[in-house]
């Protein structure tokens, strides 16, 4: 596919909040479908200024949600294309939806997937690496460690239904669900932070860690070993592989099976196995962000991460 050049994928973040009418009109039209099949559909929307036209609004639908309160769980679907990249803005709405799934009384658990096909998440967006400015940095891996606390640290079932591709912040995100079920395909999952230029931060590393033991994350990490579906289910990183057309119904019969738990033993237990890592980022939250801007501030992370946004715009053979 053709590349743009590099101005152009600066404004990638930009025109990512730009209204798209027909898409929204579609997205709506989707919508109203799905509730006329009787599934409690919601949408979540960002309404902001466009100010590539200063005369209109700008919308843009970043997440799907189907609640379904009488089984007591929902699918929560990233829609944020076309790679369900995190940025600012979309973790911000992020950590909206999992206040209000903390909140509620009637959602015992929830399925984590992609509306967009082949990409559960391509992590953060490089964007908000590159050539940052301290006030946005800041915000933006304040929200991030909010993000992974919140996800992490819930009593809530999380089930991932990883669709495609799940690099990096998209692998934390898997991982930080309590199941993981893959697609089979030409897929790819892992923390590949080293081939940026970057290393991956003590709470990425700790979260491999728990998932798949010390030993295999001490290769993972310093590779920056990204999985094939297969892979990923020999090593534990993710549960179960299976076609794409079984991924959600899956992913639904294990949320039955977890939700049939008692849940107080349940939460006790997950609290008791995750409270120390979460606790130990929330102790650090001031020095890790400073790490973080100091670090992406430096010349040679700026040269690297210069690099990988040009190496993603080669045309692909
Ligand atoms: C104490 C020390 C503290 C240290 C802290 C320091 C640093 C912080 C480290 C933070 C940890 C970092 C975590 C991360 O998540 S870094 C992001 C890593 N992600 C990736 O490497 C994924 C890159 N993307 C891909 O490999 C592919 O895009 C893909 C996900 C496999 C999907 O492939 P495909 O479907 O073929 O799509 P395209 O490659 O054509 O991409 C479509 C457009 O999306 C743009 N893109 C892709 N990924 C990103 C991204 N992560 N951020 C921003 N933009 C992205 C891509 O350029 C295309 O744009 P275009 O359509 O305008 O060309």
């Amino acid at each position: 596919m053709a590349r743009p050049n590099l101005k152009s994928l600066l404004r990638l973040s930009q025109f990512a909040v730009n209204l798209n009418l027909n898409k929204t009109t579609q997205l709506t039209n989707l919508s109203k479908s799905l509730i006329t099949q009787n599934r409690n559909f919601s949408t979540s929307k960002i309404i902001r200024q466009d100010t590539s036209n200063n005369n209109a609004p700008a919308t843009k639908i970043n997440f799907y949600v189907e609640e379904y309160k009488d089984k007591g769980y929902m699918v929560l679907k990233f829609n944020k294309a076309p790679v369900n990249s995190l940025n600012l803005e979309f973790l911000t709405e992020l950590n909206i939806q999992l206040d209000k799934i903390e909140q509620s009384k009637d959602i015992k658990g929830v399925i984590l997937t992609s509306h967009l096909p082949n990409i559960f998440s391509a992590g953060l967006d490089i964007l908000e690496m590159y050539q940052i400015k301290q006030e946005r940095g800041t915000q933006f891996w304040t929200a991030l460690q909010e993000t992974w606390i919140k996800l992490y640290g819930s009593n809530k079932i999380f089930i991932a239904a990883i669709n495609g591709h799940s690099p990096a912040g998209g692998c934390l995100l898997a991982m930080s669900c309590d199941y993981r079920i893959m697609t089979k395909g030409p897929y790819k999952i892992g923390l590949n932070e080293t081939l940026l230029g970057i290393k991956a931060p003590f709470w990425f590393r700790d979260t491999m860690i728990n998932t798949i033991g010390y030993r295999e994350t001490e290769k993972a990490l310093q590779l920056g070993k990204l999985y094939s579906p297969e892979e990923a289910l020999a090593v534990n990183l993710v549960d179960e592989i299976v076609d794409a057309n079984v991924l959600i119904q899956k992913a639904e019969e294990q949320m039955v099976k977890w939700c049939s738990i008692p849940t107080v033993a349940r939460e006790l237990t997950k609290s008791s196995m995750r409270r120390d890592t979460v606790s130990k980022l929330i102790a650090q939250r001031e020095s890790d962000t400073q790490s973080f801007i100091e670090f992406t501030q430096r010349d040679s992370i700026q040269k690297s991460l210069k690099g990988y946004l040009e190496a993603m715009k080669k045309p692909k053979k």
